[in-house]
């Protein structure tokens, strides 16, 4: 495109990025076994208490505890699982169970000593402590949760510990928002791919494969539609037939060059421009609009620009149109091992390492937006305000890891 970009500040083009997409409306019905990374389109409601009866949380005794310090006789043995006439208060004088971890604990006993710690334990009678504090060892019905308080809530997005919830309410499947559809293609008449043969002047499509994968981490599935050649008839012609698709992500042939056909190929193809040009390093041809109901995202054609965006920019946007709620980056505070110089005027992204506590800049910071094993030399971005121009030695820094958390609240990750 040969025209002049006027570059958004970085701030303002994340609100209009986020502006850009309305959270998805279709749902499915899905088994918990397969839920995992999917966001949750229905508040779950507790349907069975946690714990659901009064049990013993060791194998010992349950007694009164007024009985402490008394010889007790066993009245019989509760092992988990056992109901009914098993489980029926019926303790007399001087009385206990003997009880299993996890049995239903009788109404008439209210605390749990452990047989270890108990004395003279024969097949009738056990001595018990005199120093016990009432209710120990107890699991009271509904403790942890009761009936018809909210588990979790919809636009969470759904881990381990979500499904261990779901299967512990007796709950197999699961309503969650339909995946986005995602199309990632790559533009450039000098890109083959890896199995392709490549002269010396053509590179090997990573974009693609990098966008892709990325997206696979953070839960999205995508699809790769191909290259685009440097052709605006072709571009056009392969850009029509992506219309179905919620999303597009496109790398390469968005700045200024003459055969930088995408921006103009959208645009012919109906594009609604949000933005064009982002005050940020490295990433600043970026494009982002919307055609039809497709949201478009154009990112420039170097990798490092590439992942790095695709990661701080778009992954917040598709969070939001998959429906889930926690959309904004999160940090982790570090203190910066080496002095290290950034672009006054720009928000920079600055790749480093974090380890326990500790951020360390990757070469420097002295690395070009073509390279590919500076991104893998780095486990996480530091991302600069316009005014700063050093990051000093044993200065604290915000870190955004490559697996950090998402948050409702959009929170200053500026350094
Ligand atoms: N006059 C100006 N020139 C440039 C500007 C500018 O503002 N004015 N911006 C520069 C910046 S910053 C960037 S970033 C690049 C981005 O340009 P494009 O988005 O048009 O990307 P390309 O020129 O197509 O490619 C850039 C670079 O990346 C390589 N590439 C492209 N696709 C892939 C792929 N799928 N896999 C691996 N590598 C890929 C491509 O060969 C180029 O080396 O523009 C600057 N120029
Ligand atoms: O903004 Mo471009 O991504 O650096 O080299």
């Amino acid at each position: 495109m040969n025209q002049k970009m006027n570059f958004l500040d970085f701030p303002n083009a994340v609100q209009k990025s986020l502006e850009m997409v309305n959270p998805i409306s279709f749902t499915e019905i899905i088994p918990i076994s397969e839920a995992i990374n999917r966001t949750i389109a229905k508040d779950i409601v507790c349907v069975k208490n946690l714990p659901a009866f009064n049990n013993s949380a060791m194998d010992g005794f349950a007694v009164k505890f007024s009985d402490a310090g008394k010889t007790l006789n066993i009245n019989k043995v509760i092992y988990a699982g056992d109901k009914g006439e098993a489980v029926k208060e019926s303790l007399l004088d001087n009385g206990c169970y003997k009880i299993m971890t996890g049995a239903k604990v009788p109404n008439d006993a209210d605390t749990i000593i452990p047989i270890e710690n108990c004395f003279d334990v024969t097949n009738k009678t056990v001595r018990i402590p005199e120093d016990i504090k009432k209710g120990a060892n107890l699991r009271l019905k509904g403790e942890e949760q009761k009936e018809g308080s909210v588990l979790f809530q919809k636009g969470e997005r759904i881990t381990s510990s979500h499904i261990t919830l779901l299967a512990s309410q007796g709950l197999i499947m699961v309503e969650v928002y339909k995946k986005i559809t995602i199309a990632v293609l790559s533009t450039g008449n000098e890109i083959k791919e890896p199995w392709e043969e490549a002269d010396d002047e053509e590179i090997y499509n990573c974009n693609s494969y990098a966008l892709i994968s990325q997206l696979k981490e953070k839960g999205f599935d995508a699809t790769y539609t191909g290259v685009v050649p440097d052709n605006l008839e072709e571009s056009k012609q392969f850009i029509k037939n992506l219309k179905t698709y919620d999303v597009i992500i496109t790398t390469g042939g968005i700045s200024m060059g003459d055969a930088d056909f995408v921006g103009e190929a959208f645009l012919q193809n109906g594009l609604e421009t949000s933005f064009h040009g982002v005050n940020i390093k490295p990433g600043r041809p970026i494009m982002m609009g919307t055609m039809g109901k497709t949201s478009v995202i154009c990112l420039p054609g170097n990798p490092l620009t590439a992942m790095v965006n695709i990661y701080l920019f778009v992954i917040p946007m598709l969070r939001k149109l998959q429906g889930d709620t926690s959309i904004y980056h999160t940090f982790l505070k570090a203190v910066n091992s080496s002095d290290f110089k950034t672009k006054k005027g720009r928000v920079n992204v600055v790749l480093g390492t974090i380890l326990n506590g500790e951020f360390k800049v990757t070469r420097n910071n002295k690395y070009g937006s073509g390279m590919i094993t500076a991104l893998y030399e780095s486990n996480c971005i530091l991302v600069t305000n316009e005014n700063t121009q050093n990051i000093q030695s044993n200065q604290e820094v915000k870190v955004i890891p490559f697996d950090s958390q998402f948050d409702k609240n959009q929170t200053n990750i500026f350094n």
